[in-house]
This record gives C-alpha cells, sequence and structure tokens, in this order.
C-alpha cells in the first residue's frame, strides 16, 4: 500500500491518506472563494493569506459498522508550481491503480425494494463516480430480465471494466444470470451438463443496495449502504463468490449465490410474490403466515460433504471481504478443477443419503446475512470457497421451529437443535418422496399453486402438500427436484 503524508492543512495539522484510498484530487481557486461541486467551502482567513494555493483530495472515510463515506481534506501550499506538482504527482498514482473502474454499465430496476433505485442512484451515487472520473452507461430496466437479456445478447461488454446493478438480490441474480451464461456460450460451454465445468466471467458485478432483502450486499460488506457499496466499487474492491448451478433432468435451471430454500422459505417467497405491493414488508407478512401453516416435506436429500476444507458451518469465524478470514477463501487452481470435474450421482463414493420429513432444506453459500439476522443463516459460510453449507430443518413442534427461527436473530447457535443439521458440502441432490408429473410442472410454472391431490401419509386431513418450491435468491423454482453443484471463483463481485 502506498501512502502520502501531508504536513500542512489549513488548520496546520497533519493529515494522512492512502493512495489507494484516494477518490479524487482537484486543485482550488483559493482568492475568490472555493466553489466546488456546487457548495462553497469556507476558507480560514488566516492560512488563505498564508498559502494562497490549495488543492482537496476527496477519500474514503471508514465510519461506524462497515459504512463508508466521502471526506474532503484541503491542503494549502506557498508555491503555485508545488501545489500542481502534488496534484499531478496524485492523479498519476489514482491512474496506476488498474483495478480501478473507469467505465461501468449501470442498470437500475426502479421497481426493487421501496422502489428507490433511481432517486439512491442520482442522488447518492452518480455524483461520486462523477467525482472519480467514472464514465457511467445507465439502463433503467422497463421489465422483469431486461438487464439479464440485455447482458446476454446485446451489451457491448468489451468498452466496460465492470457492470453494476441498483436492486436487491434478484437484480444480481439477473447480472449473474446474464453475465455467466455469455461466458459460457461465448466459451462453447453448455449449461445443461452438471458436469460441464464453468469458465469464470472477466468483467465484475457491482451491487448498489435497493432491494427488500440485500442479503448479497449485506454479506459481502458488511451493510447495505449505497454510499459505502459506491465508494467499494471506485476503489476497485474485489471478492471473488461461489455461483451454485441449478439443474433438474441434465436441464439447466438456474444459478444461485445466496441462499437456495425449500419448505419454509419457498413457501415465503410463493407467498410473497403476490404481495410486492407490499414492498419489504411483504416477507414479515408471508414470513408470519408461512409459520403458522407449518408444512413439511418429504423427501431424499444427497450430498458430496466437502472433507478437504478449513472449517465447519459450526466455526465462530465470519467470512467478509476486507476480513482477513478472506485467505480462506482462496483455493488453489488444481483444487479448483478437481471440483468442477466431480460428477454428480450417490453412487460414487462419498454421498450419504438422508431420508425424511424437513420443514426447511436450506443451502447458503455465503452467510446469507441481512438486516433481518446480521448473522445470517449459515454465519460461518464462506464467499469463494466452493461449499454450500446445508441446513436441514426436520419436521419439530411450531414452537420448536420458532426457537430455531428466533436463534438467527440473536446469539444462540440456530444449529444446537436436535432437528436441525447442516453440513458442507460440494454438491447435493433433493429427490421429493412422490415425483412430480410433467403436467403438475406445467401448473407450477404458469404460476399457479399446487397442493397434492392426495395427501398420501394423512388420507384424513389436508395437512401439507407433496410440493414445495425452490427459493433461488428470490425467485421461485418450480421444480422440486433439484441436482446442485458449487462453483469457486466464477463470479467477481464488486465490492469490487
Ligand atoms: C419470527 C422471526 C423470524 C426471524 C427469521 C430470520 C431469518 C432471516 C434469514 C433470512 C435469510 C434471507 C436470505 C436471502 C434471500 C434473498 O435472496 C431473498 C430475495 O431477496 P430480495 O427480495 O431480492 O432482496 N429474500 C428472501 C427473504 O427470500
Ligand atoms: N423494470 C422492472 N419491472 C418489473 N420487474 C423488474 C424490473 N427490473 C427488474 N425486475 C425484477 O424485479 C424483481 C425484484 O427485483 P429486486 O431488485 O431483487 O428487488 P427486491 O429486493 O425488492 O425483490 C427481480 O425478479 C427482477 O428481475
Ligand atoms: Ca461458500
Amino acid at each position: 500500500m502506498s501512502w502520502l503524508t501531508f504536513f500542512i492543512t489549513s488548520h496546520g495539522t497533519s493529515h494522512g491518506v492512502s493512495v489507494s484510498e484516494i477518490l479524487a484530487v482537484r486543485e482550488l481557486d483559493v482568492d475568490c472563494g472555493t466553489k466546488d461541486d456546487g457548495r462553497w467551502q469556507k476558507m480560514p482567513q488566516k492560512s488563505t493569506e498564508a498559502y494562497p494555493y490549495a488543492f482537496t483530495v476527496s477519500y474514503v472515510e471508514r465510519a461506524w459498522q462497515h459504512r463508508w463515506r466521502c471526506s474532503d481534506v484541503t491542503f494549502h501550499c506557498l508555491e503555485g508550481a508545488l501545489c500542481q506538482q502534488w496534484v499531478q504527482t496524485i492523479r498519476e498514482q489514482l491512474t496506476a491503480l488498474t483495478s480501478r473502474p473507469k467505465h461501468l454499465l449501470v442498470y437500475i430496476n426502479p421497481y426493487g425494494g421501496k422502489q428507490q433505485g433511481e432517486r439512491i442512484y442520482e442522488q447518492k451515487v452518480a455524483p461520486l463516480f462523477t467525482l472519480a472520473s467514472i464514465s457511467t452507461h445507465v439502463i433503467v430496466t422497463e421489465h422483469a430480465n431486461h438487464a439479464r437479456d440485455h447482458l446476454r445478447t446485446e451489451a457491448e461488454l468489451k468498452k466496460y471494466d465492470g457492470v453494476v446493478c441498483v436492486g436487491g438480490d434478484g437484480m444480481f441474480s439477473e447480472m449473474v444470470h446474464g453475465l455467466v451464461s455469455r461466458t459460457q456460450r461465448d466459451n462453447g460451454v453448455d449449461q445443461n451438463s452438471p458436469e460441464e465445468k464453468l469458465v469464470p466471467c472477466t468483467l465484475r458485478i457491482g451491487i448498489i443496495p435497493a432491494g427488500s432483502t440485500d442479503c448479497i450486499c449485506y454479506a459481502t460488506v458488511g451493510i447495505n449502504d449505497p454510499v459505502t457499496s459506491a465508494l467499494h466499487i471506485i476503489v476497485g474492491d474485489a471478492q471473488p463468490m461461489d455461483v451454485c448451478s441449478v439443474h433438474h433432468n441434465n436441464t439447466f435451471l438456474r444459478y444461485s449465490v445466496s441462499l437456495l430454500g425449500y419448505g419454509f422459505y419457498g413457501d415465503m417467497l410463493a407467498d410473497s410474490e403476490r404481495k410486492r405491493w407490499m414492498g419489504p414488508a411483504r416477507y414479515d407478512f408471508s414470513g408470519f403466515k408461512t409459520f403458522l401453516t407449518h408444512h413439511y416435506y418429504e423427501g431424499t436429500v444427497s450430498f458430496l460433504p466437502a472433507t478437504d476444507i478449513l472449517g465447519t458451518p459450526r466455526d465462530k469465524t465470519r467470512c467478509r471481504a476486507g476480513y482477513v478470514l478472506l485467505y480462506k477463501c482462496n483455493l488453489s487452481n488444481n483444487i479448483h478443477n478437481q471440483l468442477c470435474s466431480l460428477v454428480l450421482y450417490p453412487h460414487v463414493w462419498g454421498w450419504r443419503v438422508i431420508r425424511g420429513k424437513f420443514l426447511a432444506i436450506n443451502a447458503a453459500s455465503m452467510s446469507c446475512a441481512c438486516p433481518r439476522s446480521p448473522k445470517g443463516l449459515s454465519p460461518a459460510a464462506h464467499l469463494a470457497d466452493g461449499t454450500t453449507d446445508l441446513i436441514l430443518v426436520r419436521k419439530c413442534s411450531r414452537f420448536n421451529f420458532l426457537r430455531h427461527l428466533l436463534r438467527h436473530t440473536s446469539k444462540y447457535d440456530q444449529f444446537d437443535m436436535t432437528f436441525v443439521e447442516v453440513h458442507r458440502v460440494r454438491r447435493f441432490r433433493f429427490t421429493p418422496r412422490y415425483c412430480q408429473s410433467d403436467s403438475e410442472l406445467d401448473l407450477r410454472e404458469n404460476g399457479k399453486r399446487l397442493f397434492s391431490q392426495i395427501c398420501r401419509d394423512h388420507p384424513a386431513c389436508s395437512c401439507s402438500p407433496a410440493y414445495s418450491s425452490w427459493n433461488c435468491d428470490g425467485e421461485i423454482l418450480p421444480h422440486a427436484a433439484i441436482e446442485v453443484g458449487c462453483f469457486y471463483n466464477l463470479i467477481g463481485v464488486h465490492l469490487w
């Protein structure tokens, strides 16, 4: 890290600023007051007289709870040439930082979260990009999957150093699908084959939180704050991230980067989609309703445990970008290659099979921390280790399930309960007890919630339906039977 230390400021105090955290530098016209970005800065009279030349450095200031803010410090000099030399040197140093983006493609979801995406971008993010001399091409999406399809087919990606989305986890997922699909197509990789090794994307994806859960942003940056995320993007912070691919009968369905949840989170999402007008509060409403219905689902979970890794889901350590722990997330290429060539069938050595009745089956490939649960679904999950934490919550009483849920919001261990188990896995598959027919799948794909016609184990009651749906990063998958593989380092996220 290179440091520039300045010894004279307008108050005569010294100030150290790391070059890697400088956002911009500009000369000031001290004589006639300082007009800067529309704001007037008042210079103390004494120092203005003594030092007639000045320049201002904007830099990242670390505030409370992972928040970053942009701060300015103004330096005064006696000679104009010296002042210019400083400005030029700083500019050269900034240009030499190759990890910083210069041209960004930005997609804004105007309907995400509280529908504030455009305002958040215009008021909080765009001025910072301008300050840092980043040029942008902004697209406000007109419909769902607009960003995904534009990225996959039309976008001239060569012109950009990265893509940024303003929205929630669903919007981030659109970017992942657009970019990963395009990369595979360009490299002749068939996404439908679960054994195919996927090619990593070269462009990074940035996320400005403006959604409902903002779990991907919160779990990587540590907070869902648009200014903090914009600053991470500007300074070029990078974080590789695991991507899970989801298949059904050798057909590719979707990618997932945060949560794949069947049962509780699937049912909650299916119910909440019909209440989008409520905004983020729909998850509270539907969560409560789903909790009361207390449906469980029968099926078989098979998984390939990750035996060659550091750590377990019960560790007390936390993985977040910018933390020392990050080194754990860097696997060698060799291991990566081995992971990508593993096959998906349970007869292969090492697979485990668990049958049962489950209230929830969750696969968290990162902690899934969010404002509602700051430690997340799997607090010790790693962002980029090629594994996902498979959490199985077996049928239990409502009271016990509530205890389990509430532990996500407290310091107590949500896995330390007899009906909960957690495994760190490379791959898994789920097969519901009863096979879904094609007509059932069609019905579900057309948005109709299907309850089993015959509740086979309980003929006299209308309790649990045979199938739930999968919640895949906030999108509903109609198929109950899925195969999942976790890929290491497929995308880089801007934190950056
Ligand atoms: C009764 C008390 C219950 C407290 C339970 C707290 C557990 C909260 C754990 C939430 C983990 C959410 C993981 C993130 C999923 C997102 O991908 C998805 C989509 O987010 P988006 O709407 O796109 O921002 N959101 C949800 C709620 O499914
Ligand atoms: N212009 C648009 N109109 C309607 N839906 C959109 C638009 N742009 C994106 N979407 C979709 O909105 C859904 C939710 O977006 P997201 O940004 O994740 O917000 P939230 O966190 O509130 O769910 C995603 O499935 C995305 O595909
Ligand atoms: Ca992981």
